[in-house]
């Protein structure tokens, strides 16, 4: 299997908080990147004392509570489903900062971590004020959730998205890549994929690749995988009759994302 794709692996470590993915610089070739995808019962707790890092907490499914010291935030959580396709909460929590995550329900949440050192506010992203973007034509067309886009200058390092790619078409396509530290034309951005498909038996396919070809993997990918992209090109093409969904989390030394097309597919962006 590739070592670029991580199966959920669930662990208890308390009663009703189950860790299901955890993608650490530990575990992964990735330096600005860290993720964790966790399953809370209701009344179970997860707690975290940040050290160098910022997190947010996305609710996925399900409704949870959230305290960072001592600001409350209570019932977020817009679904049930992530393919309800509506927004959801999350929050933004900076380096050194002690949260803890409640179920309310039962309830899915991802924690998407980067380096910081420069404390900043926390603050409540409401469902109601994450932007949607409709992209592409053809067979070509997602549309994307902007949790915390470089346009909101609310982190440090973190930028997470959520894209819906419907049956039959191709999303981060035409392939593009940001690993490179060479504004304007391209930032060195690492990214992880939470990927989740309906119905759940669907599976899609994606290709991390280079330039080189020294990086070159095509994976099937299943309902409840991360794949972690520290470089090159990462295109997602979703088969007929599954509609696919991923939360994409990317961090690097500057918080912009300034990709570069891949030079012999860019011409699908022409027709
Ligand atoms: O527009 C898309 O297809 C989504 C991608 O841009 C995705 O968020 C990504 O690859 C970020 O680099």
């Amino acid at each position: 299997m590739s070592h670029l794709l991580r199966k959920p692996n669930k662990k208890e470590i308390e009663k009703g908080v189950i860790v299901v993915h955890e993608v650490t610089s530990e575990n992964s070739p990735l330096e600005y990147v860290g993720f964790k995808v966790i399953d809370l019962d209701p009344n179970a707790k997860y707690s975290e004392l940040l050290g160098n890092q910022e997190c947010c907490i996305v609710a996925l499914t399900g409704k949870i509570n959230v305290s960072v010291g001592d600001e409350n935030f209570e019932n977020l959580g817009t679904r049930e489903s992530v393919f309800e396709k509506i927004p959801t909460d999350s929050v933004y929590v900076s380096n050194q900062r002690h949260f803890e995550v409640e179920g309310v329900t039962k309830a899915r949440v991802a924690l998407c971590y980067s380096p910081s050192e420069r404390q900043l506010p926390t603050k409540w992203i409401k469902a109601e004020n994450v932007g949607i973007e409709h992209r592409g034509i053809l067979n070509n067309k997602r549309f994307v959730h902007n949790i915390l886009p470089d346009s909101d200058p609310s982190a440090n390092s973190l930028l997470v998205v959520e894209v819906f790619t419907e049956s039959g078409n191709w999303s981060s396509y035409p392939p593009h890549k940001h690993d490179r530290d060479n504004l304007p034309n391209e930032s060195l951005l690492e990214e992880t994929y939470y990927h989740e498909m309906d119905p759940p038996q669907g599976f899609v396919f994606q290709r991390v690749y280079t330039d080189d070809r020294s990086l070159d993997e095509t994976m099937t990918v299943e309902n409840g995988d991360v794949v972690i992209v520290p470089k090159g090109y990462h295109p997602v093409g979703v088969p007929d009759g599954y509609t696919s969904y991923y939360l994409n989390v990317m961090a690097g030394p500057k918080r912009i994302w300034k990709f570069y097309n891949d030079p012999d597919h860019e011409w699908i962006l022409k027709r």
